[in-house]
């Protein structure tokens, strides 16, 4: 059975056949013009007919999907119905212009207007351009851009898929993702570890497959097979069938406590995270609340949104992560898009030296919220590098009353000068996301390096390590909370090295609960240790894997 490895990014099984995502539509040549002797008004009348058949297509879909992924539709197909690009589109046919073409620019100046009109205009312009890549493929008699929808259960394959494709995927139906490119903390990655699909990213061999071929993804190997044999189906759709339960308290086998909280990032995913039974929150991104802001937002505005994530964990504990601007999550108001290396550049933290008015506003607002929602906020800063930037954070955040403050640990000079920031602050989170970029070297949206950019690797859990001995000497916890605390293998590694916490999207809470309970602390020990000990991130999870029998029994 032919099999195409890549990197595994969510763990589990999943068999069905493959629907791949059509290629992105292609902006046509910039002199294109109908050709001579042309049915203009043809021409004209087909745009009319290419929009209207988005517009329906786009509200069949939307009375089909649910909650975000409606919303866009709605506002896209609300678009779609506008007439100003119609019109506009057949004003350049009528002088002329290729079809497509006319479209295309017909878009570019519809986009330009509703910029100019600002706010909320301002952020339809992306509706525009879905609109026009639309209407394009079907001038063309191509499939619709964007995940494609389908009745039965199918695995997509794609080049990579971008934040606005997630918004639109069901899944009830698309049981498992495939991506030619992409790293491990690529949307793709990101996405697929919420909605707990298995996914394998930088599989360059993924767009080869046949359309339709039945296809055997395994997120935790890494691998799709292609043609699996009737056994193998079988086992995959047992492991499928059965239950997952967490019963509240994390812990390995012998009682060692070990905290399972959410990843979160706004107050309707803090409330899916409660109802799942998260023991808390371990990592609020409070900028996912003001990526589409060009303003800073008002400190009401922002202890509204803070007090949306808190109160459903009134009583328990959310760590709330000051504003994270830059690199792959610019906010205008806080970050410089020139910068020529914006991972190395002024991001999280850094941001304070140029506008420290606006932590001091964040500070002010989580404490209000805090105040008002009864949660046991814990606060952290993002990006820190020294002993000094901590302290001079942990200052800050008491004077605004917040009482337990923290800081990340995903730079390696924060790993390595470990003892010194820990002496200062009540707690410390590592991002293994940012602490594996960095520690290798290679950039975490990257399909190319993501073998390299794996937190299983060997130097990245040396810092880990080092982080936690610090925190155990000085009797600091010390969690994690990068897509690392999500894979339950490592889960069980990063639980060896001394992490007194696992922060995680919350679907993979149960899978790790329950992989945990069946280890004790001197097994999580001994498989950090074999961990450590591995030549490369492969070998490491390959060794942890083959003595973790209960990963095969739940289909992980
Ligand atoms: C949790 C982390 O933060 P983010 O992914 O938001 O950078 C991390 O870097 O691991
Ligand atoms: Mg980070």
């Amino acid at each position: 059975m032919p099999e195409i490895t890549g990197v595994g990014v969510s763990p589990g099984r999943a068999v069905a056949p493959l629907v791949r995502m059509p290629e992105p539509v292609a902006e046509p040549p910039s002199d294109a013009v109908l050709p001579a002797g042309a049915d203009v008004a043809g021409e004209s009348e087909r745009v009319a007919a290419a929009a209207e058949e988005v517009r329906q297509d786009l509200e069949r879909r939307a009375a089909r999907a649910h909650g975000d992924g409606q919303a866009v539709l709605e506002a896209t197909a609300l678009m779609a119905a506008d007439p100003t690009l119609v019109s506009a589109a057949q004003k350049r046919v009528a002088d002329g212009t290729d079809t497509s073409r006319a479209v295309w620019d017909a878009a570019a100046e519809v986009t330009t207007m509703l910029e100019s009109l600002g706010g909320y205009m301002a952020e339809r312009a992306r509706d525009v351009a879905d609109v026009r890549d639309r209407v394009v493929a079907v001038l063309n008699g191509r499939p619709a851009p964007g995940v494609p929808q389908r009745d039965e259960p199918f695995v997509l394959a794609a080049r990579d898929l971008a934040p606005a494709d997630t918004a639109t995927l069901d899944p009830a139906t698309c049981v498992a993702l495939v991506t030619a490119e992409g790293g491990p903390t690529s949307h793709t990655a990101i996405l697929a570890r919420s909605l707990g699909l298995p996914a394998v990213v930088a599989a360059s061999g993924v767009l080869d497959i046949a359309e339709a071929a039945l296809v055997l993804v395994d997120g935790a190997a890494g691998s799709i097979e292609t043609d699996p044999s009737p056994e193998q189906v079988r086992k995959v759709e047992a492991a499928r069938g059965r239950e997952r339960h967490f019963d509240g308290t994390g812990r390995t086998a012998d009682g060692h406590r070990v905290q399972l909280l959410a990843n979160v990032g706004d107050g309707a995913s803090a409330v899916a995270a409660a109802e799942m039974g998260a023991e808390g929150v371990g990592l609020f991104r409070t900028e996912f609340c003001f990526l589409d802001r060009a303003d800073e937002p008002t400190v009401d505005d922002q202890a509204a949104a803070y007090e949306a994530v808190l109160s459903p964990f009134s009583g328990r504990k959310v760590v709330v992560r000051t504003l994270d601007a830059g690199a792959d999550k610019p906010l205008p108001f806080l970050t410089d898009a020139s910068e020529e290396n914006p991972a190395l550049g002024v991001r999280g933290y850094r941001t304070t030296v140029r506008h420290p008015e606006v932590l001091e506003h964040q500070l002010e607002a989580i404490a209000r919220a805090g105040e008002r929602s009864g949660a046991d906020v814990w606060v952290m800063a993002p990006m820190v590098s020294t002993a000094g930037e901590t302290e001079q954070f942990v200052a800050t955040a008491h004077r605004h009353g917040v009482r337990t403050a923290g800081v990340m640990v995903e730079v390696p000079a924060a790993a390595l000068a470990a003892d010194a920031v820990m002496q200062r602050v009540a707690f410390a989170s590592i991002g293994t996301n940012d602490l594996t970029q960095y520690a290798m070297a290679a950039d975490r949206l990257l399909g190319d390096l993501a073998g390299l950019n794996d937190p299983w690797q060997p130097a990245a859990l040396q810092l880990v390590r080092f982080t936690a001995e610090a925190g155990a000497r000085l009797d600091r916890p010390v969690g994690v909370c990068g897509e690392a605390a999500a894979d339950p293998a490592l889960s069980v590694v990063l639980v060896g090295l001394g992490v007194t916490s696992l922060s995680m999207t919350p679907r993979a809470i149960a899978d790790v609960a329950e992989v945990l309970l069946s280890v004790s602390r001197d097994e999580c020990v001994r498989l950090a240790g074999l961990a450590l000990a591995a030549p490369d991130a492969r070998s490491a999870r390959a060794a942890v894997r083959a003595e973790l029998p209960v990963l095969d029994d739940l289909g992980l």
